[in-house]
């Protein structure tokens, strides 16, 4: 049972939407978390106080970007007024006065105030791009030192799919929002205010045909947002679900070949994604609809400022460079909207990010550091259990009352049925659960009190995985001592009698080996983790025995390097062989969480108790 065997499982990483606005949050597929639980106001400020913290230390030059924004946005605004003084003071004064001054500082403050835009534009762009980067860093960073630091209670709770959508998906919405986003909705909303504002001011009247226009355009961008909010979620909880499927059919590719599945996998992963196709052609519809909607709006407005204006020019009541920048005005007003009305999914699917980043960052480890830590030095490895009581979470108690004493240096066998605590013993010994009740000791002091790097020392579970990371064998020998030098390497491999097997690989203890060890069988990862255990060298050796069955000569060695392994410490074996169990010092045969059985092996075969039974069915699966 291994942390590590969780695959991506009810929601892996998205891919990006359909739609440019679309980013990458799977909010609906991902919804079976624990956030749902929780009440919205609290989430909504753990999420607030996340986003502050993050944006803290980029203060000074958010508030540059905004400075900049503004810069912007009042470049592009001051030109329909430039227009409307060139037509209506310096063409005159060139035409009457052959002045030509003031349409030279027209036409040089216009061009001036273009560039001046187009720069501050690409100022903005570099200076959020900056702001997202450095929060994103930051962001990336905490998650992975929070997951990492959390108990093992958590990891096996929290699938690794939902571990990989924080760091991916998740950071990607809050990525998307932060680059282009947040200043577009700036820019948008102040460009619209400016425009207004400026047009106010140059004529009034046209000002009120603008504001009779914008509440069709509102009522259209809250239609959109109501539909475009539903149909992104239906296109996200799609996407998510095509992925998972894909995932899940090709991570258990063995069964499915084995047992002929293809078909079958083939018409589901069809109606997921023929779901997925439906949903993006609708949003894609809604996104037609509200964009024509507006540019519908737009040019009945413009035409309502030219109409109204037109007449007014024509009694002498407007000038026409007023008339001229009052349709630039109008043409321009609801452009921003469109972007707001776009950016309005990128936005909700970050909050949505925020709020499950700020749920895992929000995670305690169940197994916290001591208050007033013990150190440990030179341990024996005496092991106590002292009326243990134990359950997972808030789940049924798996070990009711547990008293074992392991005296230094002895080699102990777990055995008794699936499901009965052997793991759960070996978890409760390396600290990665606490007890509910009663005290694991180790030489006498709790191991809730035992300094955390002491305890990993001093305690080392080799589980059936033998999980091996991606790097150079004497790397993932190394593991538990990166100190060691290559010749304690080769020794530790040496003694547990994979050296030659390394040896003879393409670039020996420097061969690379790909991910979960996949060039190597099931044997020899076992054999380089017991090497690496080895090397680690802990008082305590907990190891979880692979139940795979070995070739013959493979087995024997894998005995060969287990005996030297225990040699001279601890051992706690989870034993699924018999020749592991017969050449401990002791076994406990445990079930329901008690231990029903405890003696010498020999003792035991032959005392007619359940070890008794199980002896005689391995002597008898032995000689078939
Ligand atoms: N992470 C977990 N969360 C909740 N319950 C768990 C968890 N791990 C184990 N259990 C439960 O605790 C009990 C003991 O499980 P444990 O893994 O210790 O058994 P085991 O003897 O090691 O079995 P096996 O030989 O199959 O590995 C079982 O009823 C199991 O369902």
């Amino acid at each position: 049972m291994s942390p590590m065997s969780n695959g991506p499982t009810s929601n892996g990483p998205t891919s990006n939407g359909p739609m440019s606005n679309g980013p990458t949050s799977n909010a609906p597929a991902d919804g079976a978390g624990d956030d749902l639980l929780e009440d919205p106001r609290t989430v909504r400020r753990r999420s607030l106080r996340l986003l502050g913290s993050l944006l803290r230390p980029v203060a000074r030059p958010a508030w540059w970007t905004v400075a900049i924004v503004v810069l912007a946005q009042l470049a592009v605004v001051a030109g329909p007024a430039l227009v409307a003084f060139g037509i209506d003071t310096a063409l005159p004064a060139l035409a009457d006065d052959g002045d030509a001054r003031p349409l030279v500082l027209a036409a040089g403050t216009y061009l001036v105030l273009a560039i001046g835009g187009g720069l501050l534009s690409a100022a903005v762009v570099r200076a959020s791009a900056r702001v997202s980067q450095a929060v994103l860093l930051d962001l990336r960073g905490r998650l992975f030192r929070h997951t990492q630091r959390l108990s093992l209670e958590f990891h096996e709770r929290y699938t690794s799919g939902r571990i990989i959508s924080r760091q991916t998906s998740d950071t990607d919405a809050l990525r998307e929002l932060l680059d282009g986003g947040v200043t577009t909705l700036a820019s948008s909303g102040l460009a619209m205010v400016f425009t207004a504002v400026s047009l106010a001011l140059l004529d009034w009247r046209s000002g009120l045909v603008l504001l009779v226009a914008v509440v069709p355009g509102l009522v259209l961008t809250r239609w959109f947002q109501l539909r475009s909010q539903r149909q992104y979620r239906l296109n996200r909880t799609a996407a998510a679900r095509v992925i998972v499927r894909f995932v899940e059919t090709m991570t258990g590719i063995r069964a499915v070949q084995a047992f002929r599945r293809e078909p079958h996998a083939d018409a589901v992963y069809g109606e997921e994604a023929e779901t997925y196709r439906r949903t993006t052609a609708e949003a894609i519809r809604v996104n037609g609809v509200f964009d024509t909607g507006l540019t519908l709006i737009g040019n009945v407005t413009v035409c309502g400022v030219l109409l109204a204006g037109g007449l007014r020019v024509l009694d002498g009541g407007l000038d026409v460079g007023v008339l001229v920048a009052a349709v630039l005005y109008a043409r321009r007003f609801f452009q921003p909207l469109a972007q707001i009305g776009m950016f309005y999914n990128s936005f909700q699917s970050a909050t949505a990010a925020l709020e499950k980043l700020s749920g895992l960052l929000a995670e305690e480890p169940t197994v916290p550091d001591p208050q007033s830590p013990v150190a440990l030095r030179d341990v024996r490895g005496d092991v106590r259990f002292e009326r243990v009581e134990f359950g997972y979470g808030d789940g049924p108690t798996v070990l009711p009352a547990m008293d074992l004493h392991i005296p230094a240096g002895q080699a102990l066998a777990l055995v008794g049925e699936t499901g009965a605590g052997k793991s759960t013993i070996a978890k409760l010994l390396a600290r990665f659960y606490d007890v509910r009740a009663g005290a694991v000791l180790l030489d006498g002091v709790d191991v809730r009190d035992v300094v955390p790097a002491d305890l990993r020392r001093a305690v080392v579970m080799v589980t059936q995985e033998s999980y091996l990371f991606s790097g150079s064998i004497a790397a993932n020998i190394a593991l538990g001592r990166p100190s060691a030098t290559r010749a304690e390497i080769e020794a530790a491999a040496r003694a547990v009698g994979v050296h030659e097997l390394v040896a003879a690989m393409p670039d020996g203890y420097d061969t690379e080996v790909d991910k979960r060890g996949g060039r190597l069988s099931a044997g020899q990862r076992q054999l380089v983790s017991f090497a690496r255990a080895f090397l680690a060298d802990p008082a305590v050796l907990i190891l979880d025995e692979a139940t795979s069955s070995l070739d013959v000569p493979g087995e024997a060695l894998v005995q060969r390097g287990l005996r030297t392994l225990l040699a001279g410490r601890t051992a706690v074996v989870i034993a699924h062989r018999l020749s592991t169990v017969m050449s401990s010092d002791r076994v406990l045969v445990v079930d329901g969480g008690r231990i029903v059985e405890d003696g010498a092996p020999q003792d035991l075969a032959t005392a007619g108790g359940r070890f008794g039974e199980l002896y005689d069915d391995w002597q008898s699966t032995l000689r078939t």
